[in-house]
């Protein structure tokens, strides 16, 4: 049986807990079930006392929210397809499809709408209306839902101070950072370490897991500890390419290097899922598939190259602008894996961050290949060998990201 836990709509909750701090009772409430929180200890006329602490130790005990991939909802993506292309190609359905995004926004309260500009390449107003537009994550057949058991969490009052010695979030991100560290020593250029970010929330150390706090952790909301799970702060536009279909550009300000973009977000499947999508993708010549196969997910393992990724994130028929990120080989943007609210270190959030200033108007990519050295210098390798460079049934795409130093093509 599940622990029955319910905290009644209270207008009072809140300035209990300002007032009180967040030990003190909240509410004395009926509690039942074998897997009742250990940590109720205190009764009031047979009902057990609940403290914030003991709150979110039983939250821990009820089933978390998470979406499944089965449960995507397409009537509105049906309907469009069902008017005529000179509707689907007008102002107005450009205008639907900017209010659509704004609704699915509603967990990033800071973030500017997103524009789609017209700038007369191509007949398409809008882009195709092939998916649902979310932030979230969507699980497929077979993929785990998130574990919330195991999630540490930190008792920090108010924002956590990087440099404590107890709090359990800065820890394990010091413990997970250590690998990519010289000598365990972080450079005096790096602020906020332990935590990955700065005071001002920019990332401060690219390439590794990033863990933030999470939904049990006592620190407040604006902990420097919580960025990518506080929303998009920059402007985004998706806007037409001459010749990679629809790209995602910055807006009419300069964004910093180390600015959290978004979520690369969708439905999260399983290696296989993805590999026979791939499949069908790879035919059609046009695929949103990313691999989860960060390298500290090898670390620890005796041969690094046994190592065998569990999931994959297809953007194809669920995400948000950020599919329409396009792949440079010269890159102003990366994807950084990043922990909140799920424990299990193969499924991270693939957050994406910039990775050098961007100018206003600038077109944001990443590298499709992760790290661009490690890729030139497998191709080398592969060409010095005479080896196939991919897979059989990989559709080549000549690569149009323009830069200097371009591999000339994709897949
Ligand atoms: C994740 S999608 C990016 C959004 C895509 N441009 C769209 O219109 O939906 C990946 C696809 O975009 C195209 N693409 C991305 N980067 C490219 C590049 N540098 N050169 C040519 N095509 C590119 C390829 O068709 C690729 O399969």
């Amino acid at each position: 049986m599940e622990a029955a836990v319910l905290l009644h709509q209270n207008p009072f909750q809140d300035g209990l807990r300002d007032s009180f701090g967040r030990g003190c009772p909240v509410a004395a409430l009926p509690l039942a079930g074998p897997s009742s929180p250990s940590s109720v200890t205190e009764f009031i006329r047979g009902y057990p006392i609940i403290t914030w602490r003991s709150f979110a130790a039983a939250q821990r005990l009820l089933p978390s929210r998470y979406n499944l991939a089965k449960d995507l909802p397409h009537s509105l993506q049906d309907r469009m397809n069902a008017l005529p292309v000179s509707y689907r190609n007008s102002d107005f359905a450009r205008t639907v499809f900017e209010e659509v995004i704004l609704e699915a926004m509603t967990d990033e309260p800071s973030a500017p709408p997103i524009k789609i500009y017209d700038n007369g390449i191509g007949e398409e107003t809008t882009p195709p209306w092939e998916f649902v537009y979310t932030n979230e994550m969507w699980l497929g057949d077979g993929v785990p839902p998130p574990d919330v058991r195991n999630l540490t969490s930190c008792g920090c009052q108010g924002r956590c101070d990087p440099k404590s010695k107890t709090c359990a979030c800065s820890k394990r991100q010091m413990q997970w950072l250590s690998p990519y560290i010289r000598d365990g020593v972080f450079p005096a250029t790096w602020p906020g370490s332990p935590f990955v970010y700065d005071s001002k929330g920019i990332l401060q150390r690219e390439g590794c897991p990033i863990f933030e706090c999470n939904q049990f952790c006592d620190c407040d909301d604006d902990c420097p500890n919580r960025v990518v799970q506080s929303g998009r702060k920059w402007a985004v536009n998706i806007v037409r390419t001459e010749q990679k279909g629809w790209g995602v550009f910055a807006g009419a300000k300069r964004i910093p290097r180390g600015s959290y973009i978004g979520i690369y977000a969708g439905e999260l499947l399983t290696e296989q899922e993805g590999e026979d999508r791939g499949h069908l993708y790879n035919v059609f010549g046009r695929t949103y598939l990313f691999t989860i196969d960060f390298h500290h997910l090898r670390i620890g393992l005796e041969d690094e190259d046994s190592f065998e990724n569990m999931y994959v994130v297809d953007a194809y028929h669920a995400g948000n602008f950020t599919r329409f990120l396009n792949h440079s080989c010269d890159p102003n943007c990366e994807i950084v894996a990043c922990y909140i609210n799920d424990a299990d270190v193969n499924k991270p959030l693939l957050a994406v961050f910039t990775i050098r200033d961007v100018d206003p108007w600038e077109e944001l990519c990443f590298s499709y290949y992760g790290d661009m050295e490690t890729k030139r210098e497998e191709l080398a390798e592969q060409k010095a060998k005479g080896a196939p460079i991919s897979r059989q049934d990989a559709v080549y795409v000549r690569c149009a990201c323009g830069s200097a130093n371009c591999i000339g093509k994709l897949f």
